[in-house]
């Protein structure tokens, strides 16, 4: 075994424990706003988080989490940032290493519904009390959500493709909070950054829109 020049292993050495935390992200259809999924756990509404197994990656805690908490599966959530607050969590010395991910919505709903005592969804920008620094974590996740929705026509792939200008504008403006810009200068910004496909959607008013993919 490993031991120093004063005879320690590393085993002598006070350790953090090691947790992870996911924000799934998503934009429930007519609610206009980017929302997060919530567990309930001990210590009330918190992101589904679980400490590092020996032996696990972090993705693979990650996946773990998602499953047995939200039920959600097939999902690779991205690392954002580690959380190091070393009264974060009053049970100890914990460091967590904090994912985001934004899922779909048609995704997300029969995984919801199956659980829907135990995990739910809030608009981020609603999400006060969380336990330990969960709050921090939502907002540091929208913001990296938002930043990425500003130039690129819905890097997620939140809309189902093909979409029309208009889908995809509701969608950003669900993400960002907020109309993102006016429908021109959206349309100037997007159109570069699309490709048309052939075909049209027929709406109950005005002219049929073309139809895009990303
Ligand atoms: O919920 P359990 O599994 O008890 O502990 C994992 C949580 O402990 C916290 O530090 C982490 O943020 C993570 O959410």
């Amino acid at each position: 075994m490993y031991r120093d020049s004063s005879g320690k292993a590393l085993t002598d050495y006070p350790r953090p424990s090691v947790a992870v935390d996911t924000a799934v992200l998503t934009v429930p259809p007519a609610a206009g706003s980017l929302d997060v999924v919530l567990v309930r756990g001990d210590g009330g509404w918190a992101l589904p988080g679980t400490f590092l197994h020996e032996g696990e990656t972090l993705a693979e805690a990650v996946q773990r989490s998602l499953a047995d908490k939200v039920g959600l599966g097939g999902r690779s959530p991205q690392q954002l940032q580690v959380f190091d607050d070393p009264g974060r969590d009053d049970r100890g010395w914990v460091l967590s290493v904090a994912h985001v991910d934004v899922v779909p919505w048609d995704e997300l709903a029969p995984v919801l519904e199956a659980r829907r005592d135990d995990v739910a969804h809030r608009p981020c920008d609603e999400v006060f009390g969380l336990a330990f620094d969960h709050d921090e974590i939502v907002r540091l996740a929208a913001e990296h959500v938002r930043a990425r929705y500003r130039d690129r026509p819905d890097p997620a792939g939140l809309v189902p493709e093909p979409f029309t200008l208009r889908e995809l504008r509701v969608v950003h403006q669900a993400v960002l909070g907020r109309l993102p810009r006016s429908s021109d200068t959206f349309r100037r910004a997007m159109l570069p950054l699309l490709t048309e496909v052939p075909g049209v959607r027929e709406g109950t008013v005005g002219k049929p829109a073309q139809l895009y993919r990303r």
